[in-house]
């Protein structure tokens, strides 16, 4: 950082405040921190990282939603690609702005429609059945290594058309896609010994002749044999597909499972009514969000919600402030399987807004259907563990049993 830079900028016309968001404390319980943004104002100073953020409701969609104030090409991390090199090669459709992003986005939005979805939801409903099924039997478990991680790591690289083998490389490799969009702090650096060995073996999962055909993965080399991108531009998005398709689902099913642990009351609501396990799963994305943050670029000098910012600067979107806004959300604290959590952020928003949501809106359906079927009430044997993460809300390990029916 130059001299300059260490004192904080002038003509920054908002509330200043001393809020590291990636600070081991703010990981951990981010919740206090949100609420001292959200009531400073609709744009604040965060002086630690010289940059905006953003934690109401409606501010977030707002910013989401322009994309052309607010660009994903400079990076959606904290790192500005216009002046430092990427830790990877960018993402194609992510760090992406119009008109490369609408080539890539219309492919994957194809590949991972809800009509493509009605192809693999039965494989997907039998393999929740069985393994709810072998969890039931086993009766005490990890909810996260047992069930979490377990059930997206079968379902979605079957689906992508990956080989069995070494598919825990996703998890870390996920782990430290999502660390990357933060600082290089210790929570980045000690994920990044991890991941080393899984860059080539994640590279050659990516090429044409490692998929199944007909595979998700193959469908997108399918797209580039038809003229609608490059080959190499295919290698790139099943790199998306592998980098964003576990780890969130990972921690959208394993934050869903503490909220019903947690809350027992919630959980004896779902098994009297089935039909709500895609509402319930909503709303813990609202409630947990798996992933907290995304970054935006300012493009050009703008006055956004009354303040002038300028070109170059980076804005933090906390997706997960955004979803306990009491602007928005009546009891915003409480885990309620019974609200409609329509408009939450945790898929984002605009052109960006999660391309994959309904993989993910299957994948917990599907989990907790087959749950109430066979459990009556889920018991927390402990308390959970948690892993930090730059971006993401995840626990390591979450000890319960299944009391069946
Ligand atoms: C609970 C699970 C999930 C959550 C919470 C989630 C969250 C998000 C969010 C917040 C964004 C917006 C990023 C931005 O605005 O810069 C996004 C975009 C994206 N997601 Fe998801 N996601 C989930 C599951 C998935 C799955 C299963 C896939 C793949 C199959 C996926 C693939 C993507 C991709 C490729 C993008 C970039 C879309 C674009 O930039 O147009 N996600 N996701
Ligand atoms: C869940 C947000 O979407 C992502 C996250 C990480 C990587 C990518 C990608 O496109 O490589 C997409």
């Amino acid at each position: 950082m130059s001299d300059t830079q260490t004192l904080t900028r002038d003509g920054i016309d908002a509330p200043r405040l001393d809020i590291d968001p990636f600070s081991d404390d703010f990981l951990n319980m981010p919740y206090p921190y949100h609420e001292r943004m959200r009531e400073a104002g609709p744009v604040v100073w965060l002086e630690p990282y010289q940059l905006w953020g953003v934690a109401r409701h409606e501010e977030v969609r707002a910013g989401l939603n322009d994309w052309e104030n607010f660009i994903s090409s400079a990076g959606v991390g904290l790192a500005n690609f216009r002046t430092e090199k990427p830790f990877r090669p960018p993402s194609l459709i992510l760090e992406a702005d119009p008109p490369q992003h609408t080539r890539s986005r219309t492919v994957l939005a194809r590949v991972l429609s809800p009509k493509m979805m009605q192809k693999v939801r039965a494989d997907f409903e039998k393999q929740a059945n069985e393994l709810i099924d072998r969890l039931v039997e086993q009766g005490e478990f990890d909810a996260i290594k047992d069930l979490a991680k377990a059930y997206p790591l079968k379902v979605f690289p079957d689906a992508v058309g990956l080989a069995a083998e070494g598919r825990d490389n996703l998890l870390l490799y996920g782990d430290m896609v999502f660390n990357a969009f933060g600082p290089r702090n210790h929570v980045f650096l000690d994920a990044v010994g991890r991941y080393e060995p899984v860059r080539e073996w994640i590279m050659n999962q990516c090429q044409r002749s490692e998929l199944s055909p007909d595979g998700f993965g193959d469908l997108i080399y399918q797209a580039a044999d038809a003229g609608e991108i490059k080959h190499e531009e295919a290698t790139l998005l099943v790199r998306s597909l592998l980098s964003a398709g576990v780890d969130t689902t990972v921690n959208g099913i394993g934050n869903a499972m503490y909220c019903l642990a947690q809350f027992p009351e919630q959980y004896d609501k779902l098994v009297a009514n089935p039909t709500l396990a895609r509402q319930t799963f909503e709303e813990a994305l609202r409630f947990e969000s798996p992933v907290q943050t995304f970054f935006r670029t300012v493009n050009r000098p703008i006055e956004f919600a009354g303040t002038p910012m300028l070109a170059n600067d980076k804005v933090i979107f906390f997706l997960a402030a955004a979803n306990r806004d009491g602007r928005q959300w009546k009891n915003p604290d409480v885990f309620d399987i019974e609200r409609k959590p329509v408009g939450h952020m945790a898929f984002g928003s605009g052109i960006h807004g999660c391309v994959g949501q309904a993989v993910a809106r299957m994948e917990g359906e599907l989990i907790f259907t087959a749950m109430t079927k066979r459990v009556k009430r889920i018991e927390m044997l402990g308390e959970p563990t948690r892993r930090l993460n730059n971006t993401l809300r995840a626990l390591e390990s979450l000890p319960v049993r299944f009391v069946p029916h």
